[in-house]
């Protein structure tokens, strides 16, 4: 249900070129995949198969598909042959025991499964990078778009302290939904320049492949728009505030997350699932603030000369361009620009004057890659460069 587009770029073309040599040269880290035959387990392979820091070590899904070679268990559906690194590892059981050997595991499990399997990992002295919703409004638990708030790992360690038994190298970092991944880099950039937003309406045209596979029917989708995700609004509404808050120290020493630290943003979403394959599209509407707000010019120079700490640190898999703002009346679109910088970064258009609120855009993210395996990979990389994990 991935990427039918013949247009990828190839991913050694968006590697950044200011990695440190340090962790260039020292031998791979080994990883595992959790869910590695589902629509994101797929693109991690993909990614790590040609990462320079990670190799993968072993990957995880079912009891379906435990036993099997991965060629055999994975229905592919990337547009690229699977990589010979992955196609004849045998698929395992999600069990802590059978990824022994690795030191981070990637996770696109489903959310029925991934709590319990992400805490067996978690305790048994793993590194977690989730893409499911289950961790994601634990307060001790990071909720990171890399490009937004890497800084938030600093919560990692009272994590680990406050788990029984402490733990010193297992914990579990998890990466937002994919449309919250989309609207909130934007916003970020903004709030950067400009100061808080004080108001936020987003309204959602969301691809089929966020859906996981087999996915939306094709009898629901094709012909048709479903005004309906469930959960899909009140994750936007709540995720938007934890990534765009701070982390305080409370008076007992404990980290928090500070959802208010900052006037707070009201936001309103509104979600939609479009016969679209990849790429998330959403309307965005803001009000900041500030008064004067800034103009739609001012906006864009805000958002083109957005660098986030990711970039500038060396994270590989890092957009060059963390936002690219298009121009032209008719763009972004999703067939068009979804694969640009591999997925990697977003696309904004369309930056114009709102008459009720301040200023309205339209964003497109592919949800796949930033908005799930990319993140993942970069958290990972900033962790690692961090020294988080060693
Ligand atoms: N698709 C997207 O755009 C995004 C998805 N996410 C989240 O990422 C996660 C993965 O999504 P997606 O790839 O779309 O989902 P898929 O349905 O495509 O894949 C699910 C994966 O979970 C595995 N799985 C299912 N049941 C079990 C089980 N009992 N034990 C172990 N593994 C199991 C499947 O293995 P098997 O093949 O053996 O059944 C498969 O590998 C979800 O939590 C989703 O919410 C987040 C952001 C974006
Ligand atoms: N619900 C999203 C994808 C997803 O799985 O989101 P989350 O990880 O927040 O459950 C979509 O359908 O496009």
């Amino acid at each position: 249900m991935t990427t039918l587009s013949q247009s990828h770029p190839s991913p050694s073309k968006i590697i950044a070129p200011n990695a440190p040599q340090s962790q260039d040269s020292k031998p791979k880290i080994k990883v595992g995949v959790l869910g590695a035959t589902g629509t994101v387990g797929q693109r991690f392979i993909v990614l790590l198969s040609t990462h320079p820091w990670f190799a993968i070590e072993s990957l995880g899904a079912s009891a379906r598909s435990a036993g099997k070679a991965y060629k055999d268990a994975v229905k592919w559906k990337q547009v690229t042959p699977i990589p010979s690194v992955a196609a004849d590892i045998t698929v395992k059981e999600c069990l802590p025991e059978n990824f022994k050997d690795c030191q981070v595991v990637f996770s696109g499990l489903d959310a029925d499964v991934a709590g319990d399997i992400e805490g067996a990992f978690r305790a048994a002295e793993l590194a977690v990078f989730s893409n499911a919703k289950n961790y994601r409004r634990d307060p001790h638990v990071p909720l990171i778009v890399p490009l937004v708030n890497p800084t938030h790992l600093s919560i990692l360690p009272q994590q680990q302290r406050l788990h029984s038994p402490p733990l010193s190298k297992g914990f579990i970092v998890t990466n937002a939904n994919c449309s919250t991944t989309g609207c909130v880099i934007p916003l970020a950039a903004l709030e950067k320049a400009f100061g808080p937003i004080e108001s936020l309406v987003v309204t959602t045209m969301q691809a089929i492949s966020g859906a996981g596979y087999p996915g939306v029917s094709s009898l629901d989708i094709l012909d048709n728009i479903v005004p309906h995700i469930g959960g899909e609004e009140e994750k936007i509404e709540w995720e938007t505030l934890k990534i765009l808050g701070g982390i305080t120290e409370n008076e007992d020493g404990l980290k928090a997350f500070d959802m208010h630290s900052r006037k707070p943003l009201r936001v309103s979403a509104s979600c939609n699932r479009v016969p679209v394959i990849d790429g998330h599209t959403e309307c965005v509407s803001v009000r900041f603030s500030r008064r004067p707000p800034p103009s739609p010019q001012q906006v864009r120079e805000a958002l083109v000369a957005y660098t986030p700490e990711a970039l500038s640190l060396g994270c590989p898999s890092a957009p060059r361009k963390t936002i690219v703002v298009h121009e032209e009346p008719d763009r972004p679109q999703p067939r068009l620009d979804r694969y640009f910088q591999d997925g990697a970064g977003v696309n904004v258009g369309r930056v114009r004057q709102c008459q009720v609120l301040d200023i309205k855009f339209v964003v497109l993210s592919n949800n796949v890659s930033i908005g799930a395996a990319t993140s993942s990979l970069i958290n990972a990389e900033y962790a690692v460069l961090k020294g988080v994990v060693q």
